[in-house]
């Protein structure tokens, strides 16, 4: 999906980027509002060549945007923000002027450690400033992560692991007789399977849940008016089935896609030295 229409002013146009491990996700703002989002791939290689020969922000856009003239004139000359959790493609945005790489440093979360992920630090920035703290957010990306913070906005901490797409590309790539299984819809799946498919859609399914009901439990026994708020391309997917098993859970959750464009615009609109307003 990508932007369709084209906001009428264009003064306070800025974009964001968030490099995830599996594609590219974007936002275009028009000030503090939310103007469109969508997701693409990674660049491949051959016009990440071509890249490397851009001169202006203006020659990059029109590598992305390949369709969109009129887009990429409007977009010209608006701010590029970064967030990056793949360094080798970050080095590639930042040589274009405009750009701002949003580091670690600027995320105003108390109690984080050095090596915690932006994307995590960001989403869950964006949730607290939204819904309120004590907040955990759930990360169905390539990666599942838990990550929160308390009332006093300091990191409580988190889990990292592989993500359901992680889980059946490596049964499918590491094991000699299992296929690379997927899950595009929402089949009514046997927790008990008779078949290879079954099984392995069965096994990653339920114990992602069971994970995912486990931390939530110890979030609220922690702080038992704590916010939940669920993000990332699998989000939908284990919703339906976490509403199936326990409606009660599923209910309670916030599902926000875009809790890191969110906590990007907290940290652009706050520092007033930028020019992005
Ligand atoms: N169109 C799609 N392309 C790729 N993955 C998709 C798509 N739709 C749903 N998914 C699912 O989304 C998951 C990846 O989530 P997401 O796109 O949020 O991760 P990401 O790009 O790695 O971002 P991040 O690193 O920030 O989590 C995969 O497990 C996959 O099953
Ligand atoms: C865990 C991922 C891969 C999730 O995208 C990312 O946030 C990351 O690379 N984090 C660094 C390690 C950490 O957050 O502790
Ligand atoms: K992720």
């Amino acid at each position: 999906m990508k932007p369709h229409k084209h906001p009428e002013h264009t003064d306070n146009i800025w974009l964001a980027l968030e490099i995830g491990n599996s594609r590219l996700h974007w936002a275009l703002f028009v000030g503090e509002t939310l103007y469109s989002a969508w997701d693409t791939d990674h660049l491949p290689e051959s016009v990440m060549q071509q890249l490397a020969e851009c001169q202006t922000l203006n020659d990059l856009l029109e590598k992305i945007f390949p369709q969109g003239e009129s887009l990429t004139n409007t977009l010209s000359l608006c701010p590029l923000l970064v967030a990056s959790v793949v360094p080798s493609q970050t080095a590639i945005w930042q040589t274009y002027p405009n750009t701002r790489v949003i580091t670690l440093n600027q995320v105003p979360l108390k109690g984080v450690y050095p090596t915690l992920g932006i994307d995590r630090a960001l989403a869950l920035w964006g949730a607290g400033k939204m819904w309120g703290f004590p907040m955990l957010v759930i990360d169905t990306g390539t990666a599942l992560t838990f990550t929160a913070a308390d009332a006093n906005e300091c990191l409580v901490g988190g889990a990292i692991l592989p993500g359901l797409g992680l889980q059946f590309a490596t049964l499918g790539q590491q094991t000699g007789q299992l296929p690379v299984v997927e899950m595009q819809n929402f089949p009514s799946l046997p927790r008990f399977a008779l078949n290879t498919t079954e099984a392995i859609q069965s096994g990653v399914v339920y114990t992602i849940l069971a994970g995912i009901k486990d931390f939530i439990e110890a979030w609220l026994q922690l702080f038992p008016n704590g916010k939940i708020a669920i993000k990332g391309g699998d989000r939908t997917l284990l919703l339906n089935y976490l509403q199936a098993l326990h409606p009660e859970i599923a209910d309670s959750l916030i599902v926000e896609a875009n809790l890191i464009f969110w906590g990007m615009r907290e940290i652009v609109m706050g520092d007033s030295t930028d020019g992005i307003k």
